[in-house]
């Protein structure tokens, strides 16, 4: 069987969904957690992009070990050396490089002639070939590009030294079959394709990526990229956890198989879920709520008769825990430990204390504490920034459907001192997202706000998910809390926590 490898960037066009904003610690769990997974490659970023994405490669680099560390460069120097300075840690250091060569990037977007596209991209393989030991170059819009310039530009690339040659369907435009072809084309036509592995990177624009993946897959290609529940530019990306299930239940077809541990897809899932505040749709192949529901009578009768009558994915393979853990006040540490241990999630000794301190505070409040809610608590601590900065004090807020709202606010500001304010808002989460602005005065507007519950029941936690926009970017704020106006104020200082964060690194760029 051939093993095909998975080459994971969530980290990279993953963080390039719009509103989502990682931190540098909601990435390195990422990372650890896509280790555990066992995917082959982990793309962490965009080193030249920004301090803060330099400085999260970095930390990658240093800490994951089974994977290999890579990252993604323009074809320049200045970006080939952002890449270096945050891959030296990493044992297999792996830079990506990449350069459009369609007719329409060239023109337009790079203003330059087909020749000298050929020189940039040979002099940036050459140069970061220096300092790398395995260099991966990308066609970027290679689906849309002229087939013979693109089987030359290859051919010159890999004699440059590039090892990893990636056919990225940026756009999305590609069929199955037309993306096939293109992977059968440059297998015959590129003279010295046998010294480079074949890469597919698809997305998602016709809702054509993961077929169009395993169909490159069919034609060569020994590499796929893709992302966690699909995200990423646009669309999205090719699924990660759709591919990989798709080969291993369709292997009588397709003949390859993958390093995956299968059994940590549901968990990854669900942690860049949270991370991300991109929720997975209920009907998603393989990690929505809904992907082992038997809804209809004939379809259930069927599973109580034999399960494989409607069920091709047995839940257990991917991790779906068959009985659902319920913890109470009267839980110990023991029964804590062990259900931390059977969720998947890994908790250093030092952590676990507070989080079970938590868990017997919200146990107080809560008749059952679920899986969920433990996973609620879990990330919750992941979420917290890279230093002190606002937090919540205390909430209230007065509402009558007579009288305007008013919300009172105490926060801790990142010096340590206690302010206090009030101000009102023609609804309750309004009060308090005006309150908000006026105690940390930040340009921003607030553009998606999201209330759901983590589990069932009256008394189930809540989650806020809110989305600012900042001068040009979007950013992704957080919070839970039994209550839903306490959410939602955590949700919006995470949001606003972020966007500070992101100044003052964008202040230490300007001062470098
Ligand atoms: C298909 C993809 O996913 S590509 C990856 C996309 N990811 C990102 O863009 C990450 C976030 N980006 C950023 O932070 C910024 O765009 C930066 C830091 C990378 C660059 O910022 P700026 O220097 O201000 O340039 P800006 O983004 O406005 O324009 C891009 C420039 O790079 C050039 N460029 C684009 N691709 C390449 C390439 N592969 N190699 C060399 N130059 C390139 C463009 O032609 C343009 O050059 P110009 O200024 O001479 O016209
Ligand atoms: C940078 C490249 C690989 C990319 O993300 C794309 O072309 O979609
Ligand atoms: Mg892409």
């Amino acid at each position: 069987m051939r093993t095909i490898k998975l080459y994971d960037t969530t980290l990279r066009d993953g963080e390039q969904t719009a509103g989502v904003n990682l931190n540098s610690t909601e990435k390195l769990e990422i990372a650890k957690q896509l280790e555990r997974l066992g995917v082959d490659v982990i793309e962490a970023g965009f080193p030249a992009a920004s301090p803060g994405d330099l400085e999260a490669v970095k930390q990658i680099a240093a800490e994951i070990k089974q994977s290999t560390v890579t990252a993604l460069a323009r074809s320049t120097k200045h970006d080939i050396d952002a890449a270096w300075e945050a891959l030296q840690d990493t044992p297999h250091p792996r830079i990506h490089v990449f350069l459009a060569t369609s007719p329409i990037h060239m023109t337009h977007k790079l203003k330059k002639t087909p020749e000298e596209v050929i020189a940039l991209a040979v002099e940036a393989v050459r140069y970061a070939k220096q300092k790398f030991e395995t260099v991966q170059w990308s066609a970027e819009d290679a689906c849309r590009s002229d087939y013979p310039f693109l089987a030359n530009i290859i051919e010159q690339v890999i004699d440059a030294g590039a090892t990893i040659i990636n056919l990225p369907d940026t756009v999305g435009y590609y069929t199955p079959q037309e993306y096939g072809q293109l992977f059968s084309y440059m297998k015959k036509h590129v003279p010295n394709m046998d010294q480079a592995m074949l890469s597919a990177h698809c997305h998602d624009d016709l809702g054509m990526a993961v077929a169009n993946s395993l169909a490159a897959i069919e034609h060569g290609a020994d590499q796929v990229e893709c992302t966690i529940n699909g995200i990423g530019e646009r669309a999205g990306n090719a699924a990660l956890e759709e591919i990989a299930v798709a080969l291993a239940i369709r292997s009588d077809f397709y003949g390859c198989q993958t390093r995956l541990h299968l059994k940590e897809i549901t968990y990854t899932s669900r942690l860049v879920s949270r991370f991300t505040g991109i929720n997975v749709p209920p009907n998603k192949a393989i990690v929505g709520g809904n992907a082992f529901a038997h809804e209809s009578g004939i379809h259930q009768d069927g599973v109580l008769k034999e399960k494989s009558t409607y069920e091709i994915i047995s839940p257990e393979l991917v991790g779906v825990a068959s009985n659902a853990l319920v913890l109470g006040k009267h839980s110990g540490r023991h029964a804590f430990r062990d259900s931390i241990k059977r969720l998947g999630l890994v908790v250093e000794d030092a952590v676990i204390d507070s989080l079970f301190q938590q868990f017997k505070k919200l146990a107080d409040t809560k008749k059952e504490v679920t899986e969920e809610d433990l996973f609620a608590l879990f990330t919750d601590q992941h979420m917290q920034l890279p230093f002190s900065m606002y937090s919540l004090r205390s909430v209230q807020v007065t509402y009558s459907s007579h009288n305007i709202p008013t919300a009172t606010i105490s926060l801790e500001t990142p010096e340590g001192t206690i302010e206090n304010h009030a101000a009102t808002g023609s609804g309750s989460v309004e009060a308090i997202y005006h309150t908000l602005d006026q105690m940390i005065s930040l340009p921003v507007q607030l553009k998606d706000y999201r209330l759901q519950s983590i589990g069932a029941g009256r008394d189930a936690l809540a989650q806020v998910t809110v989305r600012l926009q900042h001068e040009q970017e979007e950013m992704n704020g957080s919070g839970t809390a039994q209550d839903v106006l306490q959410a939602s104020a955590k949700a919006y200082i995470h949001a606003l926590n972020k966007v500070l964060l992101q100044e003052s690194y964008q202040r230490q760029r300007v001062h470098a």
